[in-house]
């Protein structure tokens, strides 16, 4: 029995019309938003209600409009998911070639170019007979904590995706943000980190607090702890504040915009560097997405919630094109890295197939 919620993305899909599904984390309620026209349209000033989906490089926000579109929410239910246990083969030159990315990296980092970059890459899985709408449902249930999406439009692709990182929650003039860095497989009993991942993640907290500096008061930090997304751990700290004027919001959003988990520190000097060397163009992952000025499920304006579009895939011809990327330091062991990109990945391909 197909729902209402799918039975509308699927009629949308058909049409060629733009949609977003998403469910946030902890919650059990997927919110679906169908633009009514096809256009292509943009953020201007962020004072725009509506679904936000930006690129990592580039100015143009691309949202659909709360004002142009239908919205539906609908309660659902997790199901227990088994872990696909397909072997998805190593490829000997992505690894190379990652690996000698990674190694340009840390000659840059030690040359003093900058003290930290992330670098990715973008891997290509066949997809057994599934639709987008299936994976998404399977995204619902397999990653709780994450915010679950699938996107279209035919003017951008299919793009679905569970992040664990919060860019920003903004509501009226409270708003809220995460540092995260640092990546293990996850394992039952204790978790340690090195003293080396724990000052990385502090350097992102530091970045973030000053980063307010300006516009916010009563900024309160939690302790760095471990949290847990899929297969893997990552250290956290939660940020929240007081906004001066609720109008900075977009001032904020690009200043956090791209954080140090997806660009690195400091800001400029990584980014271009990813830009002149990562070899591939990551169009929407890195980037950001959600709720803009609105909280579509509860209806509610002066409401915003993004999130850092990681651990996602554009759907194109019947492949799958997933982003994996890791934070590179002074320290880095190329190899390890790949391996980290290949944990990473398996967010998706768990549920792929
Ligand atoms: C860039 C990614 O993860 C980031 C988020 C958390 C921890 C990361 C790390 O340990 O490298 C990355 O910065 C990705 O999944 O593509």
């Amino acid at each position: 029995m197909m729902s209402g919620l799918y039975q509308k993305a699927e009629e949308q899909f058909k049409n060629r019309l733009p949609f977003a599904l998403y469910s946030k984390p902890g919650e059990t309620v997927a919110v679906g938003i169908f633009q009514k026209d096809a256009s292509l349209h943009f953020t201007t000033d962020f004072k725009e209600e509506g679904f936000v989906l930006a690129p990592f490089h580039g100015e143009q926000f691309v949202l659909l409009p709360k004002e142009k579109s239908d919205v539906f929410t609908e309660a659902y239910t997790r199901i227990a998911i088994e872990n696909n246990n397909t072997v998805f083969g190593a490829d000997v030159a992505a690894k190379e070639n990652f690996e000698q990315l990674v190694q340009n990296g840390v000659d840059a980092i030690c040359k003093g170019n900058f003290k930290k970059v992330v670098l990715s890459r973008k891997e290509t899985v066949s997809l057994e007979n599934v639709t987008p709408f299936e994976l998404f449902k399977k995204l619902l249930s397999a990653y709780p904590t994450a915010f679950k999406y699938c996107f279209f439009h035919p003017e951008i692709g299919m793009w679905l995706g569970a992040t664990p990182e919060q860019l920003l929650k903004a509501s009226g003039d409270r708003i809220k943000t995460v540092a995260l860095a640092g990546t293990q497989v996850y394992h039952e009993g204790e978790i340690k980190w090195e003293i080396k991942e724990q000052k990385e993640q502090e350097f992102v907290t530091e970045f973030i607090l000053e980063g307010l500096e300006d516009y916010a008061a009563e900024k309160n930090s939690s302790k760095p702890y471990t949290f847990r997304a899929g297969n893997i751990v990552h250290i956290k700290t939660d940020i929240e504040a007081r906004l001066h004027d609720r109008q900075d919001l977009e001032k904020i959003i690009k200043m956090l915009h791209p954080t140090p988990a997806v660009c690195g520190l400091p800001k400029e000097a990584s980014k271009k560097f990813i830009l002149e060397n990562e070899g591939y163009n990551r169009e929407y992952y890195s980037g950001f997405l959600g709720e803009l000025n609105r909280d579509f499920a509860k209806d509610k304006p002066e409401n915003s919630d993004l999130f850092v579009n990681l651990r996602c895939m554009k759907l194109q011809n019947g492949k799958a094109n997933l982003y994996i990327g890791c934070g590179i330091t002074k320290d880095s062991i190329p190899e390890k890295e790949f391996i980290e990109t290949v944990n990473k990945s398996l967010t998706l391909k768990n549920i792929l197939g």
